[in-house]
């Protein structure tokens, strides 16, 4: 029963109890290495789970003998989603479980040879069998990090055919996840940290996978719970709800409420008529001369759904006030609610506000509570919960911090897991490096042309433990080190660059997956990236965090770097003829 309503005075569950839930669900801190690892959560993602052009290209380098060169790809995204200048990335765990149980199955390759040209040869079927990761290497950035465009977020090696087989379904898994997260983050920023963030998107999400990933990764990006209650129990979330405008609605009298009696909190005897109760103490409150400007009548159904919910839930209870008039009727049913079941010792949770002025409302419903702690000398009554719902998104939060309001959670759907404001991220995977030899791809747009050869990324800290530029440099360079100067340079415009004495140097990629050490780095748990998240993204300086106009960040290539970028570029663009 308690994991029906909100359990708002138990706001965060304590990191031990949720690392046991965590590990319970199969998220466990240091799941064992020498394990297996498990699927992806989603059973859809398969080896088909891919564009057919993957398959042909495979068919093609099988055929012309390539398929085994060494090729690097590099995954990364160009532009922060939202407007804003950072994004948070998430979803390798889920790519790293693919690769490991990446395999086709009789039944997939008989599928593939109907789709196709007749024209390809048995044996690449036949080869198609034994495709698995076992010679694939990947190295990424740990998830929940901030992330910048261009340095890319995981770097994969492998014999050309299989590495190039990930790029969709790597892709797939990663876009959604990390934009959704960077959207919980946004936000979390505006809320404010002390507010309770819950997710209530399931409804609203682009089906059921868009669903269970958006209430994974809003949590890692810093919501605190969600509604949804298979991710509850897949990922270990803690899973919080109210009640609909149904409930308030079905009930029309309070003759429908036959079982009427409700023990005392601390056992012993029992009220036999809690209906009667209820209804007492809204007469009792009609009379304080405190409360008469508030209300007259209320609404008598909504009492009888209220005092029914309160007998299913006496120790959680809570009411979503706006079905019929929020200060003249929900709240004052509410509250006469909350003082029967405070005269039986149970403390009532609070409210909800599903429609309205938020803003005026929930500095209505916090005077009114507190009138009625003063009136009934009940303390705590004035501090109740307010959870606030209802088209929810950054603007709206942001509005209500400007004009004020006493709104204690929010619950957010829609906007959030939809990602209305943009609706895709635009990662891409591209060929850096073949057989040892650096690629490049051109493009009439700057942006677009990738940075070739095999990379190193490292984030630069300032003096002030701040993170002051990321840098790539090639595979064979030597690290930047603390105390040293470096020179950092934007990778396309010449005149941008500057020299950097880091305080601290952090080397962003680790290995998830093969490697010639043999050692993988282990899959935090959930609450463990959460953590990884909000803790950096508290650290960034807030000048890059802020919604309007924000500064961005640095993103920069070693001068090494740079000259080879642009000798290869040099070299491989034709030159054009005019007449
Ligand atoms: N004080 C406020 N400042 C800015 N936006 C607000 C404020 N209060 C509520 N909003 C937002 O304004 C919108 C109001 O929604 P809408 O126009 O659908 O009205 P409603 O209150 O839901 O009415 P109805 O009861 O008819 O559904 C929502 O997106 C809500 O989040
Ligand atoms: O507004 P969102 O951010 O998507 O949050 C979730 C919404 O879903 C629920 O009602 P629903 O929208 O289904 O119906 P209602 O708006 O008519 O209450 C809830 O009352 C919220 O309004
Ligand atoms: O529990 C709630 O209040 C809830 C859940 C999903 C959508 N809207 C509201
Ligand atoms: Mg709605």
């Amino acid at each position: 029963m308690a994991k029906v309503a909100m359990e708002m005075r138990e706001t965060e569950m304590k990191e031990a109890d949720m690392e046991k839930e965590s590990s319970r669900s199969g998220g466990g801190m240091c799941k064992d290495l020498e394990d297996p690892l498990g699927p992806p959560t989603n059973p859809m993602v398969s080896a088909l789970l891919t564009d057919m052009y993957q398959l042909t290209m495979a068919y093609a380098y099988w055929k012309a003998g390539k398929h085994n060169d060494r090729a690097v790809f590099d995954l990364l995204f160009r532009k922060n989603p939202f407007g804003g200048e950072y994004t948070v990335f998430a979803g390798l765990e889920e790519c790293v479980r693919f690769a490991a149980n990446l395999k086709f199955r009789d039944d997939d390759i008989e599928y593939l040879k109907t789709i196709m040209p007749s024209t390809c040869e048995d044996e690449f079927f036949v080869y198609l069998t034994t495709v698995d990761c076992s010679e694939v290497e990947i190295y990424a950035m740990p998830e929940g990090s901030v992330v910048f465009p261009r340095i890319p977020l995981m770097r994969i090696e492998g014999p050309l055919l299989i590495a190039q087989l990930l790029e969709t379904t790597f892709l797939t898994l990663v876009n959604y996840a990390s934009l959704v997260a960077t959207n919980a983050a946004r936000h979390r920023r505006v809320a404010g940290k002390d507010k309770m963030l819950l997710e209530f998107g399931l409804r609203r999400a682009q089906g059921p996978d868009g669903g269970i990933s958006a209430s994974k990764y809003c949590y890692l990006g810093g919501f605190d719970a969600t509604s949804n209650v298979d991710a509850g129990r897949r990922f270990g979330i803690p899973v919080r709800g109210t009640h609909s405008h149904a409930f308030v609605s079905s009930f029309m009298s309070f003759d429908e409420i036959t079982e009427r009696s409700l023990p005392y909190a601390k056992g012993g005897s029992k009220c036999e008529d809690f209906v009667h109760l209820t209804q007492l103490w809204l007469g009792r409150m009609q009379e304080a001369s405190s409360l008469r400007e508030f209300f007259h009548e209320t609404n008598h159904s909504e009492l009888a759904a209220f005092t029914s919910y309160a007998l299913a839930f006496p120790s959680a209870f809570q009411a979503l006030v706006d079905t019929y008039n929020v200060m003249r009727s929900g709240i004052p049913n509410f509250c006469a609610v909350a003082l029967a079941l405070n005269e039986l010792g149970y403390k009532a949770l609070g409210i909800r506000l599903d429609s309205g002025d938020l803003s005026y409302f929930s500095i209505e419903t916090r005077r009114f509570f507190r009138a009625v702690e003063k009136e009934f000398n009940v303390p705590g009554f004035g501090k109740l919960v307010i959870v606030a719902s209802n088209d929810i998104n950054e603007e709206t939060l942001d509005a209500l911090n400007k004009q004020g309001h006493e709104i204690d959670a929010f619950g957010i759907g829609t906007h959030l897991v939809t990602c209305f404001s943009q609706p895709a991220l635009g990662c891409v995977y591209k060929l850096v490096e073949i057989s040892g030899q650096p690629r490049i791809k051109l493009s009439e747009d700057v942006t677009k042309v990738t940075i070739p050869c095999k990379k190193q990324a490292f984030r630069l800290y300032g003096r002030e433990g701040v993170a002051l530029v990321d840098l790539l440099i090639g595979e064979n360079e030597p690290y930047p080190k603390p105390g040293e100067r470096i020179l950092c340079r934007h990778p396309f415009s010449e005149s941008k660059r500057a020299y950097v004495v880091p305080s601290r140097v952090e080397a962003l990629y680790k290995c998830y997956w093969g490697g010639k050490s043999g050692r993988r780095e282990p899959f935090p748990s959930l609450v463990h990236l959460r953590k990884r998240c909000l803790d950096q993204l508290a650290a960034m300086r807030t000048d890059h965090m802020r919604a309007l106009n924000p500064t961005p960040y640095k993103v920069s290539v070693s001068g090494k770097l740079y000259d080879f970028i642009h000798f290869l570029w040099l070299n491989e663009a034709p030159v054009v003829e005019l007449q």
